[in-house]
């Protein structure tokens, strides 16, 4: 527990944090523990704050993982030194459990039958009742986060036969899930009853199969994708090939709708369709709901705000230009761990180009205003730099409500939105004018129905009931007393929005 006295608490790190990147391979004959490199760096857009793989090589597992980016915590040296059959790995984001070493993912758990390596993207909202219970139990707890629960209840449960005790604490624990599971001859790729993360299966040429939170990390592996882990579901791989389990029931379809938008990678695939596109096509929808004639030039917010910009451009037949560099080697400001690294992320992150912005009437395309940290800066910047006019457009609707499923955004106070007019929020940036994306007009652009996503962040609508009464921090598990506050909570019901649970 050393890391996790050292850590020095930021003053507005009460907040869970974003998602998380997994990955697995079960491949006897490759350089598993490699390839999982390869994935974990694919999916270093997910979490920047550690890395990790666990190997197994047949009968035991071993495990590296550090603090710090994919390429800092893995050299030729340690890569070699995991040899192995089959591989997990994990790319951390922090939403319960500071930033810490012995937070990093993933975990192993010891179970009578063996290691087991568990690597988790989501956040659980039963975690405190469940690891109080465990700890009345006996349980001994290495960790601050929610996955050491998962880690735990699958020890406990595994008595030889995994995907059944898989099955077991899924019927156990609450929220946001996408997990890889490794034990020493098996692989798991396991998705929560909603599918609010991402998981997707793929195949190697020689028939090896990989697990991986978005399809961009496939690609890199040279995998084929075959398509994705469905709500609810276990795909076991071992030495007998591939089994397929619903394990429990589908709650229904509830993606979610930030990973159409700024998550998941341009490159990568969900529900069948490609990012890129669907962004496009929200830049040609926003096009539409809020034009902006009489305007010189679209610029994009590089990297989510392009293909936006592209379509917005295609809609309004207003010239696309590159208005602002973004420095090639500055991580997402969104999944910085505190607010003063996000505004120095911010800050650092862009430069402007007067050539395109100097005299002319300017609309600044981007993908999401969550806390106002980067848009009230490049507002400024493009008029420090000449524009005559900016006019701010976003492919989302206005982020109002809390995520408690893995994302960044616990707190409702930091949520600019929430707080705030379109006109006010327009006032505090700055800009000339402010347009958001209809909820409609995003669902148009990725042409499926809202029945399909989590949306809660835009209109409060929980597809899983957030407990009433509870305060779901990123630090919970650190502060004693919020934990008591999880016992015996009878309600499901939130008190967060005026509609809470879709039940
Ligand atoms: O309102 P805020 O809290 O400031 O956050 C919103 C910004 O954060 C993200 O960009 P980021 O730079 O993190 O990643 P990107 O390069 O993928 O766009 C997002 O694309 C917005 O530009
Ligand atoms: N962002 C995530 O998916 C994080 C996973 C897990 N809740 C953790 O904090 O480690
Ligand atoms: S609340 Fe928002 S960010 Fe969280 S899972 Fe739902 S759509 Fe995604
Ligand atoms: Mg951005």
């Amino acid at each position: 527990m050393d890391n996790f006295l050292k850590n020095e608490r930021c003053p507005d790190s009460d907040s869970p944090k974003e998602e998380c990147g997994i990955f697995g391979i079960y491949a006897p004959g490759e350089e598993v523990s490699r390839i999982a490199f390869f994935g974990l760096f694919a999916l270093q857009h997910r979490g920047q704050e550690s890395a990790g793989i666990a190997v197994s090589d047949g009968h035991s597992i071993r495990l590296h993982k550090e603090m710090g980016l994919v390429t800092q915590v893995f050299n030729e040296e340690s890569i070699r030194a995991l040899k192995g059959i089959s591989a997990i790995g994990h790319t951390r984001y922090s939403t319960t459990g500071s930033s810490v070493l012995c937070n990093a993912q993933p975990l192993v758990g010891f179970s009578s039958c063996g290691p087991i390596a568990v690597a988790h993207n989501g956040n659980l909202i039963n975690t405190s009742e469940l690891r109080n219970e465990l700890e009345a139990q006996g349980c001994i707890f290495e960790t601050t986060n929610d996955s050491e629960v998962i880690a735990q209840l699958l020890a406990r449960a595994y008595r030889g036969n995994i995907e059944t005790a898989m099955r077991d604490v899924m019927e156990r624990i609450k929220g946001a899930y996408s997990l890889v599971v490794l034990t020493p001859d098996k692989l798991l790729g396991v998705r929560d009853p909603c599918g609010i993360r991402p998981l997707c299966l793929g195949r190697l040429g020689n028939g090896h199969y990989v697990i991986a939170s978005e399809s961009c990390a496939l690609t890199t592996v040279g995998a084929n994708y075959l398509r994705e882990v469905e709500p609810g579901e276990i795909i076991s791989i071992g030495k007998n090939g591939l089994q397929e389990i619903q394990a429990i029931p589908m709650h229904r379809r509830a993606t979610c709708l930030l990973e159409f938008i700024y998550f998941a990678r341009p490159d990568s695939m969900l529900y069948n369709r490609t990012l890129h596109t669907v962004r496009r096509r929200m830049g040609q929808e926003l096009a539409r709901e809020h034009p902006c004639p009489g305007a010189h030039v679209v610029i994009p917010i590089p990297d989510t705000g392009t293909p936006a910009a592209l379509g917005y451009a295609e809609v309004s037949r207003i010239p696309y230009g590159e208005g602002v560099i973004k420095s090639r080697y500055i991580q997402r400001t969104f999944i910085q761990p505190s607010q003063r690294m996000r505004d120095m992320g911010a800050r650092m992150k862009y430069t402007p180009l007067k050539e395109t912005l100097a005299g002319r009437k300017v609309v600044m395309v981007d993908d999401t205003i969550v806390r106002g940290t980067t848009t009230d800066k490049l507002v400024r910047m493009l008029f420090e730099a000449g524009a005559a006019e900016v006019h701010v457009r976003i492919t989302a609707p206005p982020v109002k409500y809390p995520c408690f499923y893995g994302i960044d955004m616990a707190d409702q106070d930091e949520l600019v939105a929430a707080r705030h007019s379109v006109e006010e929020i327009r006032q505090l940036i700055g800009a000339t004018s402010l347009g958001y994306l209809s909820l409609q007009g995003v669902l148009r652009a990725i042409d499926m129905g809202r029945d399909n996503f989590c949306r809660a962040c835009f209109d409060g609508k929980y597809p899983v009931p957030i407990p009433q009464r509870v305060k779901l921090t990123k630090m919970m598990l650190e502060e004693p007393t919020k934990r008591l506050a999880h016992v015996g909570t009878g309600s499901e019901e939130s008190l967060l929005a005026p509609s809470d649970s879709e039940e």
